[in-house]
């Protein structure tokens, strides 16, 4: 994923915390990528930062792109104060298992793994280690990210200050209980890719009815960024805003009405729930 290592604070002008902290990302793919490019793009201290991969090729492509070291899992559990765990759900036991025995006290973990509740980690990781668990989202990537944080074990106060102060430049956070995580994940974790998906089939229905696919493009394209800015900051209920765009007997409302007759509502709601269910999948399949 793209994500240039563009600071837009300047180091001074923010209350660092934990730039005195070493922050290594451990399992760079996307989310891993997305967490990185952020934490530069705050101005995070490139030589506070670590990455590992397993991809020899992966790890040398971030290296040139961010000009960070590449190191060891076992190194960067080592030298890092905190360690974001990057990896699949289904690959985090094994690297647990490389890291857990020799992992020095007081370091955080900070997951962003699906599913996986933090005594997952706990049971693998040297007593009194805190862990974080926290659901981000791709929007994270252009500084739109949705990230949701909670404590886990031994996680305290200031733990939960140093996730929000990973987080908090790359979009807006918040704290939940983590039995609520399976939810979040379903709603903003996977989010992105519900809207994507709406977007792909509107823009279709518009090549349909006759419109070049670059204009149906642009024309839902920015409805979307409209629509979203309007949520954001018209202070109104979704409700409402609907209402206000449905004109009696008008053409919203006939469309409307099709989309209740094919159920958008009860395909939205089961769909969250399979996404719930499949986390709770995930973390019962995790060794
Ligand atoms: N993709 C998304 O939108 C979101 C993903 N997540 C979570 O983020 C985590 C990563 O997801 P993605 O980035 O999508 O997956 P990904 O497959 O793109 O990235 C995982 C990376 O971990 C590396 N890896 C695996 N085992 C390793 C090891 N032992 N040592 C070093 N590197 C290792 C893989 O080579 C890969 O590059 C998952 O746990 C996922 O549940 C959370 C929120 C959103
Ligand atoms: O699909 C997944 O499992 C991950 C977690 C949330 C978004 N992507």
């Amino acid at each position: 994923m793209p994500g240039a290592a563009r600071p837009r604070h300047s180091f001074c002008e923010r209350s660092f915390a934990l730039t005195k902290h070493t922050v290594a990302v451990l399992g760079t793919g996307k989310m891993g990528e997305v967490v990185l490019a952020g934490l530069l793009r705050s101005g995070w201290p490139a030589d506070r930062l670590l990455i590992t991969a397993r991809r020899p090729e992966r790890g040398a492509e971030l290296s040139g792109k961010y000009g960070v070291a590449v190191v060891g899992n076992v190194e960067a559990a080592a030298r890092a104060d905190i360690l974001a765990i990057g990896v699949k759900p289904q690959d985090a036991g094994k690297l647990l298992d490389e890291i857990g025995p020799a992992l020095p006290a007081g370091k955080l973990v900070v997951s962003l793994c699906a599913g996986l509740p933090t005594g997952f980690f706990a049971a693998r990781l040297p007593e009194g280690t805190p862990v974080i668990r926290v659901m981000t989202n791709t929007p994270a990537l252009v500084d739109q990210g949705m990230t949701a944080i909670s404590a886990g074990p031994h996680a305290t106060e200031e733990h939960l200050a140093l996730a929000e102060e990973m987080f908090r430049p790359v979009g807006s956070t918040v704290r939940v209980p983590e039995s609520q995580q399976d939810a979040v994940t379903a709603l903003s974790g996977s989010g992105p890719a519900y809207f994507y998906l709406l977007v792909e089939a509107m823009i279709d229905a518009g090549v349909l009815l006759g419109l070049p696919r670059p204009v149906a493009h642009e024309l839902i394209v920015q409805t979307a960024i409209g629509s979203a800015t309007m949520l954001r900051d018209a202070g109104e209920h979704p409700v409402k805003l609907r209402e206000a765009v449905t004109s009696p007997a008008g053409t919203t409302a006939a469309a409307l009405r099709q989309l209740e007759i094919h159920g958008v509502r009860a395909a939205m709601s089961a769909a969250l729930e399979a996404a719930r269910d499949r986390a709770r999948e995930i973390a019962a399949q995790a060794v």
